[in-house]
């Protein structure tokens, strides 16, 4: 139908524009493929609205089109996405895909649509308006990639139970994502059909969604020219075929199909990855391709390393002073089916102190501690964090947000992302958000970006992993990774650290060193809860000691005379051999040199 180069350039952009919506939602790692639904939608809600002549004789035609129909896909995209963006992977998948396929059999069966016959519309979209719509589109997601925002969907992505313990609000951000989808949808959308002079609601099908799914991934759905590069890519082949006299129709599906498969098998950031690499290669001695647009994988637009004057501290919260309540809980159940993980615990925790949860497997440790962090609901009892009463309806990211930061038994790390855009997840406690000044490029975004950036930055000097900030988390050593737990969880200046096993694949010194670290931090009035395996490291740096076995707390008090308490010895002599000998052998070592230095 299109031929000349003019209409091969538009179609360029269209595409990307459409590709975009599907970016919208893959950098917060979701599935949709309702984007066809949203912009049919919006396209007929145009049509209706674009007036003849322009609006108060200055606003263009097409512009009230472009209004009305990415608010048109907005809003569908909101009413959609508050029951389905609770859905995950292909169930997300198949939700919306049925929306799409329900507004196309809706509109098939209006006769203000022109029914399957569709409606013949004005022709408004050329080169220019296509190319400034992708422009434009594309200038928000390189913008969205370094904001606060931008770091938080990439965190989602990657994982989320990590991201809500960063405080991020998890149901809110992929809202957010599905709107924005919706509204670059119902702009491709009004843009498609005033490029086509054709509204047809046959033309937004499943194969449409697909075609615009599979030029995404391939293109790259984590850089943000990727939507364009797939575009560009998939709408010059059959320009190609076409200039060297191949009629083969299946050529395009065909390609489509292996670089699907090279893809997903290889490349999931699709080959806009390989050109952001590119770019991170070249920041080092030449101009900066990527800079800004990938939140964690390009995280260097305002360095403090080289040389100029550190940017003023981000505002630290308040911690609470040492002795005041920090953790209450009475009388904590958690029964799973048969299973009493922890029975009616009683459980105090002060600021300043640093106080050790230890016990055999098994015990209810973690579970403890998730019920701490909000991530796991009590069966019975009370609990109160930071002076937040948890319970059924308090999400974890509140419970972050009050000032509670943990680790987890087996690490949670973003491993695709960098040491330091881990620890810039991190900040997002305390990191104001700068979306719409970056937009602007207010002066003030960029400051705010410096002061983020020192703040990560010295959290990886503080655990020694500075030298290591460009690294992929997911290539560290597996003691590098527990301390990168800890510097993300630092960046988010909490009151209360909570860290579950961090010494897990330490050796000896490395824990000493770590020992070190969890002092110094106490000594800056942070609240420690240190639950290790590691006995003698948890006599040798905690201020108070509690044993957890069979769920209940069985011994409380000083590390020396808890070591000594006989429910203790007696509680791991009862587990296996190895359980046994350590607790014997730590805490005779301990004693025998009184300083638990080996
Ligand atoms: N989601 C769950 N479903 C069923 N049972 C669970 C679940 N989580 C924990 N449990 C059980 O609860 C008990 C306590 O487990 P938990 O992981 O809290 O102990 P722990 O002291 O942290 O152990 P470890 O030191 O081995 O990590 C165990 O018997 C465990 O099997």
């Amino acid at each position: 139908m299109f031929a000349d180069s003019s209409t091969t350039f538009t179609l360029i952009a269209l595409t990307g524009v459409f590709a975009y919506s599907f970016y919208a939602v893959l950098v917060a790692g979701q599935l949709s493929l309702g984007q066809a639904g949203f912009a049919s939608l919006a396209a007929f809600a145009s049509t209706q609205a674009v007036p003849d002549e322009p609006m108060f004789g200055v606003v263009p035609p097409l512009a009230v089109g472009i209004v009305v129909g990415m608010v048109t896909g907005a809003f569908a995209a909101f009413v959609l996405g508050l029951p389905v963006t609770r859905l995950r992977g292909v169930f997300l998948a198949i939700a919306t895909l049925g929306f799409a396929e329900m507004i196309r059999i809706v509109l098939i069966n209006q006769s203000w649509t022109g029914g399957a016959q569709g409606l013949s519309v004005p022709k408004l979209v050329g080169p220019p308006e296509a190319w400034i719509a992708v422009g434009v589109i594309g200038f928000w997601f390189l913008r969205q990639g370094g904001s606060k925002l931008g770091r938080a969907l990439a965190a989602i992505r990657e994982d989320e139970l990590a991201a809500k313990a960063m405080g991020i609000d998890v149901t809110r951000y992929r809202l957010a994502a599905f709107v924005t989808a919706g509204a670059v949808a119902g702009l491709f959308g009004v843009l498609w059909v005033h490029f086509s002079r054709f509204a047809d609601p046959n033309e937004f099908s499943f194969a449409f969604a697909v075609d615009g799914l599979v030029t995404t991934v391939v293109g790259g759905s984590t850089f943000f020219l990727g939507p364009l590069l797939g575009s560009g890519f998939f709408t010059a082949v059959p320009e190609l075929q076409r200039a060297v006299g191949i009629e083969a129709g299946w050529l395009r599906p065909f390609i489509a199909g292996v670089l699907l498969l090279v893809v997903v098998l290889f490349l999931p950031d699709g080959f806009g990855g390989l050109v952001s690499k590119l770019g991170r290669l070249r920041r080092w001695g030449g101009p900066v391709l990527a800079r800004g647009s990938l939140v964690p994988r390009s995280p260097m637009p305002d360095r403090t390393m080289d040389g100029t004057s550190p940017p003023p501290a981000l505002p630290a919260p308040k911690l609470p002073p040492p002795g005041d309540e920090v953790v209450r809980m009475s009388g904590v159940s958690k029964d799973y089916g048969g299973v009493h993980a922890v029975r009616d615990v009683d459980l105090e925790i002060r600021g300043g102190e640093i106080l050790g949860l230890i016990g055999p497997n098994g015990a209810g440790k973690t579970t403890l501690v998730n019920i701490l962090t909000g991530m796991t609901e009590p069966s019975a009892g009370e609990v109160r964090v930071l002076g937040v009463r948890l319970g059924g309806s308090v999400p974890a990211h509140r419970v972050a947000l009050a000032g509670v930061s943990r680790t987890f038994q087996h690490s949670k790390l973003f491993e695709r992302l960098s040491v330091l855009d881990n620890v810039l997840v991190g900040t997002h406690r305390v990191a104001p958000s700068t979306l719409l000044r970056r937009m602007l490029f207010l002066p003030s975004a960029r400051r705010t970006e410096r002061q983020v950036l020192a703040s990560a930055l010295a959290r990886l000097e503080r655990v020694g992993l500075a030298e290591r900030a460009t690294t992929p988390a997911g290539d560290l050593a597996y003691g590098d990774q527990r301390r990168l737990e800890i510097a993300r969880a630092l960046a988010a200046q909490p009151s209360l650290l909570v860290l579950d096993e961090p010494a897990a694949g330490m050796n000896h010194v490395e824990a000493a060193e770590l020992s070190e670290l969890i002092r110094t931090l106490a000594d800056d009035g942070i609240t420690v809860l240190l639950i290790e395996h590691n006995v003698r490291m948890v006599l040798d740096t905690c201020t108070r000691v509690v044993v957890l076995d069979f769920g209940e707390v069985i011994a409380s008090g000083e590390p020396d005379v808890v070591a000594r308490d006989p429910h203790v010895v007696e509680a791991y002599l009862g587990t296996a051999a190895e359980g046994e000998a350590e607790l014997a052998v730590e805490t005779s070592a301990h004693e025998a040199d009184g300083s638990g230095e080996q």
